[in-house]
């Protein structure tokens, strides 16, 4: 399963960096960065308008290359002056062809929020995420333990990072809820086969409590299928694929707004 190689992957990866940097080393260089505890990712969803969080992506395991062009500052820099209230950066380098410096190049040219899009397993990932300059990491549930999920938000909040966390069924969604998610994606892609229905979010906002910030990720292709989430209660759509395959993102994200 797609998922399992992805997290031996990041394993390997993880155990080839702290050779670099060690745990206790990585703690000490996160903590000397400033902690800013108004959550400015949290803090993007403020009104009810809907959000949208853009995503550079080069690459991924069940599309491949979808941008052979990959100039990521510049796309990133289109996002925010198209209006995004956020932006994702995969950083993971494996399957996605994601690259850490991607995300620190991109916040220091942006001044939107900005979440690292990788497979968090050990604390030693947000402790990095920090020292990367993320605002927001992803937590996926089906890759952690309810209790892991509570402590991982625990430990972004002493470090000022917002938990972006992911679920793709009801039981992943009241296991987020239970663990004190505040922001809650839902995933319409099942990430172990690879299929995607929108409908997954539309539905499973029933079963997450009205003040969660509620995004719906994957799949997202049209001003309708925008225009059904927010109908649902969606609050914010993260999207990747749409955007990167388009010349103009600027044009993209105005059709994607029409009916709003
Ligand atoms: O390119 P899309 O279909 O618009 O999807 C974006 C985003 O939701 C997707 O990249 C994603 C959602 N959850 C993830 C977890 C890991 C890596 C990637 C993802």
């Amino acid at each position: 399963m797609i998922l399992d190689k992805i997290a031996e992957a990041t394993k390997l990866r993880i155990q080839r960096e702290k050779a670099t940097i060690s745990l206790p080393e990585i703690i000490k260089q996160a903590k000397e960065f400033p902690v800013d505890t108004s959550f400015p990712f949290e803090k993007a969803f403020s009104n009810k308008n809907m959000h949208f969080i853009c995503e550079v992506k080069k690459a991924s395991p069940s599309k491949g290359i979808i941008a052979d062009d990959f100039p990521y500052i510049q796309i990133a820099m289109e996002y925010e002056s198209a209006g995004a209230s956020g932006i994702s950066v995969l950083t993971e380098p494996d399957f996605f062809l994601g690259k850490d410096c991607y995300l620190t190049q991109i916040k220091k040219k942006v001044t939107i929020p900005v979440l690292r899009k990788d497979f968090i397993l050990e604390p030693y990932q947000i402790y990095q995420s920090k020292i990367i300059g993320a605002d927001c990491i992803l937590l996926i549930c089906s890759l952690l333990a309810e209790e892991t999920v509570k402590e991982y938000i625990s430990l972004c909040d002493t470090l000022g990072l917002s938990a972006l966390v992911e679920v793709h069924d009801e039981k992943e969604a009241y296991a987020a809820v239970r663990a004190g998610a505040r922001i809650i994606g839902v995933n319409n892609r099942n990430l172990k086969t690879f299929e995607v229905d929108i409908h997954n979010s539309i539905r499973l906002r029933k079963h997450i409590p009205e003040h969660l910030i509620c995004i719906a990720e994957s799949g997202i292709k049209t001003s309708q299928d925008i225009k059904n989430l927010q109908t649902a209660g969606i609050d914010g759509t993260l999207i990747g694929e749409t955007l990167m395959r388009s010349s103009d993102k600027k044009r993209m994200l105005d059709a994607l707004r029409e009916l709003l």
